[in-house]
């Protein structure tokens, strides 16, 4: 899949808009088709333009926003002035619904994409929302989630800061898992840098086995656990009162909560 003709203009380049970005070039995106505009004109990848400010220039035809949703009001600020409006606006802001962004920003076709870190190695999620498009700008935005891993059409809106919390923060909350697992396993006396090399290909490997089972990771699970033996007992932890199953809807509720409060602060 090509990506789409036309200048991509960044407003933002930090984790997440560097990470995608970078993705992008590797992927085949020409860098002297992108503009990064940012405060502090760092983070660019190299052979990029970096601005700090709006260039004096007909709109291009990508404009992704990449800042923080609480930075909403300056993106807005900045983008007023554009000659034009872009054939399609991504937003990557958590929270910020498709009314707020077409309150502030004019554009043919405007798309909320919610990536994650692994986009960086292609190997992210990418959820997709927009309330109208053409199948043009269907496919431009297809373009664009395509490189960086797997990507899926949210159909309701109302789902999207469910989404983010399971998707889009789910790394972080991976990561903190193989961390505590590293730990659990220093605490039965390993050395620390072997427990946590053995907690990550651990993780790598049941990852990718479930990625590809025809089973689910349920499934998995008890085959792991033969009867009577040390899997069940642990299992027995995470089963009990169903913890693991309670710890994690009520971070996933959390993270939600936020994504809705941040929507509202934006409209
Ligand atoms: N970090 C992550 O894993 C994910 C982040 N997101 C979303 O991505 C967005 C960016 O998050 P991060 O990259 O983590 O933040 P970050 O703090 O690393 O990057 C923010 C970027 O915005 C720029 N910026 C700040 N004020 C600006 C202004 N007034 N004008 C132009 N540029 C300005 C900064 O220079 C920086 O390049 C957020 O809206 C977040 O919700 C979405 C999914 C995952
Ligand atoms: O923490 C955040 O607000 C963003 C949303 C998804 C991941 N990071």
């Amino acid at each position: 899949m090509n990506f789409p003709a036309g200048p991509l203009w960044l407003i933002g380049c930090g984790n997440m808009g560097g990470a995608m970005l970078r993705r992008w070039i590797a992927a085949g995106l020409n860098p002297a088709t992108v503009t990064v505009i940012t405060r502090s004109g760092q983070g660019a990848p190299e052979g990029v333009r970096s601005l700090t400010a709006l260039p004096d220039e007909e709109a291009p035809a990508t404009v992704m926003l990449a800042l923080k949703p609480q930075q909403i009001d300056a993106a807005q600020a900045l983008l007023a002035p554009m000659r034009g409006k872009p054939q399609l606006l991504l937003s990557i802001l958590a929270g910020v619904d498709y009314a707020a962004l077409s309150q502030r920003f004019a554009a043919d076709t405007i798309v909320r994409a919610m990536p994650n870190l692994p986009v960086a190695i292609g190997k992210g999620v990418t959820s997709l929302y927009t309330a109208e498009a053409s199948e043009e700008a269907i496919a431009a935005a297809e373009a664009f989630a395509a490189p960086l891993g797997h990507y899926e059409w949210i159909a309701d809106e109302a789902h999207f800061d469910a989404v983010t919390a399971l998707a889009g923060s789910g790394p972080g909350f991976v990561f903190r898992f193989a961390d505590a697992l590293a730990r659990a396993g220093a605490a039965l006396g390993l050395p620390g840098d072997q427990a946590a090399r053995l907690a990550i290909a651990t993780l790598e490997g049941s990852a990718i086995m479930a990625a590809e089972a025809d089973v689910s990771p349920g499934i998995l699970a008890d085959r792991v656990a033969s009867p009577g033996g040390s899997t069940r007992e642990g299992l027995n932890v995470l089963d009990r009162d169903d913890a693991l199953v309670a710890l994690l809807t009520a971070t996933l509720a959390a993270s939600e909560r936020r994504n809705a409060e941040m929507a509202a602060a934006a409209r």
